[in-house]
């Protein structure tokens, strides 16, 4: 099935009129779920806002899927409770849960033009014919597709289809949009201008809760209020967009959330007093964002390669010396590898200067709020 939740005719708990959008919060409460027996998905306690988009990442076979589906309806829990704003959806019907999903394939009605395609959900529901029309041209509209009503899909290339999908699950007003890899199937450059529109869309529907499932981090980062990592069945971190990104709260975390360099430290005083963390890497003294791993500890510390820059001459602030091992230009941005206390340290610029032969020492610095204690294992 490609997109969930169409009410049948005469469902009187009707998706398209569940306008009460303090009622579009998402809350899982200790849900697992399990397939013939084995548990894929440990309990799972986690809320998503009404309003929220909410990107759940992680790596292929982590639960994602299997948490939107239990959302959905398309699998019942094997314990915990869902709520959709105060109700408990739990065993309630998909058409009953005021939900639509999309998902990677489009999945159009082929024999239907654009305006059927949208307007099935609501002809399902009965709806009456003029709030039909106002629906599918609203909904057409938001998507920017108004002038394709008349094509077929096959008409339509693979990004116009996936917004007439978006449009289909929009039209019959859902509390909750799913979304589970609806830009996967489409080329890259259309996924980054996709998931633009998508950021658009929310903007025009601001109470919409979105629960949007990607293996794809650049996706989440620019589109999701917040995000959940998922690893093996279970919630691995889950924050703020930007919190996350800038202080992942493990090594998992951070390394799924994009490039991180990761080192080991000695915490010499972690910072509850002054708000700055000084940790030793090698001989070098650092400051980073305070933390509450133990003085004397050892840990790691994580900042990002856009956070490091090349330390001036003549500036010792916050600097880190390595050995240049690499330098591989990529056109907008050029990475710098260096040795750090023999661990690999990635640097990008922008603009790099002249820089000295391989071998060379070269000095490398960050501002301590970029830079984050964490602990050495994986786990939280
Ligand atoms: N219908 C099913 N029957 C049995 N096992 C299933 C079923 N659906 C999923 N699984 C298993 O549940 C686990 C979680 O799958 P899920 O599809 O939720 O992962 P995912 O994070 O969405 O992965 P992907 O990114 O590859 O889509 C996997 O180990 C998968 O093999």
């Amino acid at each position: 099935m490609s997109m969930a939740a169409y009410a049948p005719a005469g469902a009187q708990r009707s998706v398209a009129e569940a306008a009460d959008r303090a009622g579009s919060s998402v809350s899982f409460d200790r849900v697992s779920v399990a397939y013939r027996g084995f548990v894929v998905m440990k309990p799972l306690t986690l809320n998503v806002e009404a309003g929220e988009i909410l990107a759940l990442i992680g790596p292929s076979g982590s639960g994602k899927t299997t948490a939107l589906r239990a959302v959905a309806g398309f699998v019942r829990p094997a314990s915990g409770r869902i709520l959709i704003g105060e109700t408990d959806v739990t065993d309630l019907p998909p058409y009953e849960r005021g939900l639509a999903m999309v998902v990677q394939n489009y999945a159009l009605f082929p024999h239907m033009r654009v305006e059927q395609n949208v307007a099935f959900g609501l002809h399902a529901q009965g709806a009456p014919k003029n709030l039909i029309a106002d629906r599918v041209e609203d909904s057409l509209r938001i998507v920017g597709m108004s002038t394709y009503a008349k094509r077929y899909p096959r008409e339509l290339s693979g990004g116009q289809q996936q917004r007439v999908a978006i449009a289909r699950a929009l039209a019959v007003r859902p509390r909750v949009l799913l979304l589970d890899e609806p830009l996967s199937a489409l080329d890259a450059q259309i996924r980054r201008s996709m998931v633009e529109e998508l950021a658009k869309l929310h903007r025009t529907l601001p109470h919409l809760t979105v629960l949007y499932v990607t293996h794809d981090q650049s996706e989440a980062l620019t589109l999701a209020d917040k995000i959940a990592i998922m690893q093996d069945g279970m919630l691995n971190a889950h924050g703020p967009t930007a919190d996350l990104y800038r202080r992942p709260p493990n090594r998992f975390a951070a390394e799924f959330l994009g490039r991180a360099n990761i080192l080991p430290v000695f915490v010499e005083d972690n910072g509850s007093a002054s708000g700055f963390a000084k940790v030793q890497i090698g001989s070098a003294s650092v400051l980073a964002a305070a933390s509450d791993r133990p003085n004397g500890s050892k840990c790691l510390l994580c900042v990002r390669p856009q956070h490091l820059a090349l330390q001036p001459e003549g500036s010792d602030v916050n600097t880190i010396t390595g050995t240049l091992k690499d330098v591989h230009w990529q056109g907008e941005l050029t990475h710098l590898v260096l040795d750090v206390a023999d661990t690999p340290v990635r640097v990008v610029v922008t603009r790099p200067p002249v820089l000295p032969p391989a071998g060379s020492a070269m000095k490398i610095h960050f501002s301590p709020s970029d830079a984050s204690l964490i602990p050495e294992d994986a786990h939280v």
